[in-house]
């Protein structure tokens, strides 16, 4: 067995080789504290920010819809404990809008950030309470992503998708009656989301083998994890249950922590997500988020040589589009992201390298019937 020199310099088998990470001397890590998963959950809020003393001052980033749905209702409840709540319905995930929450925050000097909301809310509410220094909760209203628990924040402009490191919720308030009343195309979206961290560990393997990037063993593991329970009970997916609401959320937030303990979102995010960021960029309507990293991941995994049809099938019985025509996206738009994915984080090394062929481009696309 060959030996190479581990970061302290000692010979490390090639086998273990992946464990190197998790022999470093000190990484600093951060996990949510209070994490609350159930039906009727959001009432606990006031109790949630007594136990944590952060009782006082509220800003809640909340969305033009989830405001309605759980924004109004969270800030009614601290109202009447008490609390003075500042409700900000944002938009887009941008750099300017946490900016603009981050000088409003300032003014209003609350003691801790409440995002109440979809991914972009809940990103939003994370990075401006990292730049005051304030702890944050997270209040998902839809299990449709993985920032849900995580440290980082996926922040987005017309020229690029960058993932920023915030901080991670102090407490997640996962109220699956709120959750599984969601239309059932936001949960299917986080089903496609964990189910795509498939490709994103393949990914970083061949990232660590081909350029000896940093790897974690239990990120990975506890990622792949995610993406297992999820393909694993997919006849168990359905809409408005309360039980599919819960089990997605777990693994949402199983695949947060695995970012958390990354560092970085390289677990959950590889060359299929650079596809689904590209996408956003060329589409006329993009989809959502989950859906497209699907569909990536459906023709990532073929790239690598794996079991694409495992990860469709798991898909379809789940009710999570698996063809550009499913999504409302035109199949020329699918072969130009595809062309543009390896530009998106060029220092992300994954299996699209240095770019796909247009040729070769298609054949992902028709072979996986992505495409017609
Ligand atoms: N930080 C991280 O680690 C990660 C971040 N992300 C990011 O998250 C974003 C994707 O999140 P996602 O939630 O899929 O998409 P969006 O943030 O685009 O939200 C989708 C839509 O769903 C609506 N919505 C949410 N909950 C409900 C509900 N209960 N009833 C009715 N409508 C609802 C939202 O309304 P409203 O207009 O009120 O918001 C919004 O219009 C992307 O920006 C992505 O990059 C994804 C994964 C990981
Ligand atoms: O979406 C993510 C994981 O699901 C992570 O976000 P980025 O692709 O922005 O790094
Ligand atoms: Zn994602």
């Amino acid at each position: 067995m060959s030996k190479f020199k581990g970061q302290k310099g000692q010979a490390v088998s090639e086998s273990s080789r992946w464990r190197e990470d998790e022999m470093r001397e000190s990484k600093w890590m951060q996990f949510p504290r209070e994490v609350l998963i159930g039906n009727d959950v959001l009432k606990e809020t006031p109790a949630v920010l007594q136990k944590l003393k952060l009782t006082g001052k509220t800003f809640i980033v909340t969305g033009k819809n989830t405001a309605g749905v759980a924004g109004n209702d969270v800030a009614a409840l601290l109202e009447k404990e008490k609390n003075e709540c500042y409700i900000y319905k944002s938009e887009k995930a941008t750099l300017e809008e946490v900016e603009k929450i981050e000088a409003a925050a300032k003014e209003f000097k609350p003691k801790c950030f409440l995002g109440v909301g979809s991914g972009r809310s809940i990103d939003l509410a994370k990075l401006a309470s990292k730049r005051c220094d304030i702890p944050f909760i997270s209040v998902p209203t839809a299990a449709s992503h993985d920032g849900i628990a995580s440290s980082r924040a996926s922040i987005h402009s017309d020229e690029k998708s960058e993932s920023y490191a915030a901080q991670a919720p102090i407490s997640v308030i996962a109220d699956t009656g709120i959750i599984s009343q969601a239309p059932f195309r936001l949960l299917a979206a986080g089903c496609g989301d964990v189910i795509s961290n498939c490709t994103a560990v393949l990914d970083w393997e061949l990232a660590s083998r081909h350029q000896n990037e940093p790897f974690s063993e239990s990120a990975a593991l506890m990622s792949k994890m995610s993406a297992e329970m999820i393909m694993g009970s997919a006849d168990l997916i359905r809409p408005g249950l309360d039980s599919s609401a819960r089990m997605v959320v777990k693994a949402l937030v199983l695949s947060g922590i695995a970012m958390s303990i990354a560092g970085s979102s390289r677990p959950a995010s590889g060359s299929e997500h650079m596809f689904s960021h590209a996408l956003d960029r060329i589409a006329k309507k993009p989809a959502l988020h989950g859906e497209q990293c699907a569909i990536g991941a459906i023709m990532m995994m073929y790239l690598h040589g794996g079991d694409w049809e495992k990860i469709r099938s798991a898909l379809i019985q789940i009710g999570v589009p698996t063809s550009a025509s499913e999504m409302g996206i035109a199949d020329e738009e699918i072969i130009d992201a595809l062309l543009l994915a390896h530009t998106i984080r060029p220092e992300r090394y994954t299996i699209l390298g240095t770019g796909l062929t247009p040729s070769a481009a298609e054949k992902v696309a028709a072979v996986t019937k992505v495409i017609q």
